[in-house]
């Protein structure tokens, strides 16, 4: 019986378009004047830390982290570091009605249908726990905060990676076998199934022929009762 669904955003949730077209040029262009006004805030340096560190360059200057994040953006790195701004880069963004969060329109029946049936809901993306509070905090469908018991970024470790989803278990406190990830990619839902977990595949585009989870089209399509 599924007693909590785990979901991720980019590809799932939300189009990929929305992140790649809206969100990362955001970011893109406001990220030189952030870093330089926000140089002295703690969350900022601590992020400016991750990225020396993750980049291998501990003496580099705020130019050069500047250029070392510009790449990561260009490259679509989920590195800690660069999620950890770009979720502070962003706020400014949604609270001044730049963009609002988007959310695929079979989204949030779903998740009112899953919450009314007892059933926990909770994020996991790479972008930041801030991050992932804004895009749906400031969604298409208006706050939909509320609707989720907790969320979890790359801090429980990286997506791919099976020891993530054990330690999401127990944050949760629930049985892997209770809980279900929805993914788009199926690389993730590999290292869930390895803990344990159900998963489904979201394909929202182009036909992934090399997954061997089950797949559906949208969250319509999602049964919690019959897994
Ligand atoms: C929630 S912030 C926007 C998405 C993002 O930055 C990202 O890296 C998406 O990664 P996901 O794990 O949701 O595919
Ligand atoms: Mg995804």
């Amino acid at each position: 019986m599924i007693r909590a669904i785990v979901t991720d955003i980019e590809g799932t949730t939300s189009d990929i378009q929305f992140v790649h077209n809206v969100l990362f040029p955001y970011a893109r262009q406001h990220l030189a004047a952030f870093v330089r006004d926000n140089q002295m805030d703690e969350k900022v340096v601590a992020a400016l830390n991750a990225v020396r560190e993750e980049s291998a360059a501990p003496q580099a200057s705020l130019d050069d982290l500047i250029a070392t994040l510009i790449g990561f953006i260009d490259e679509d790195r989920k590195s800690p570091g660069l999620k950890a701004l770009q979720g502070m880069i962003w706020r400014a963004g949604y609270v001044e009605g730049q963009f609002t969060g988007h959310l695929y329109p079979d989204v949030l029946p779903a998740f009112e249908r899953w919450q009314q049936q007892g059933i926990a809901l909770y994020v996991y993306s790479s972008g930041s726990v801030p991050a992932q509070k804004l895009l749906f905090g400031y969604s298409d469908e208006g706050d939909l905060t509320s609707l989720f018991s907790g969320y979890f970024d790359t801090a429980v470790g990286a997506k791919r990676e099976t020891q993530s989803y054990h330690n999401i278990a127990e944050h949760i406190g629930l049985a892997p076998s209770s809980l279900l990830f929805l993914s788009d990619i199926h690389q993730e839902l590999d290292a869930a199934a390895q803990a344990g977990w159900h998963t489904l595949q979201l394909i929202r585009g182009e036909a992934d022929n090399a997954s061997r989870h089950h797949q559906v089209n949208d969250f319509s399509q999602i049964n919690p009762e019959s897994i």
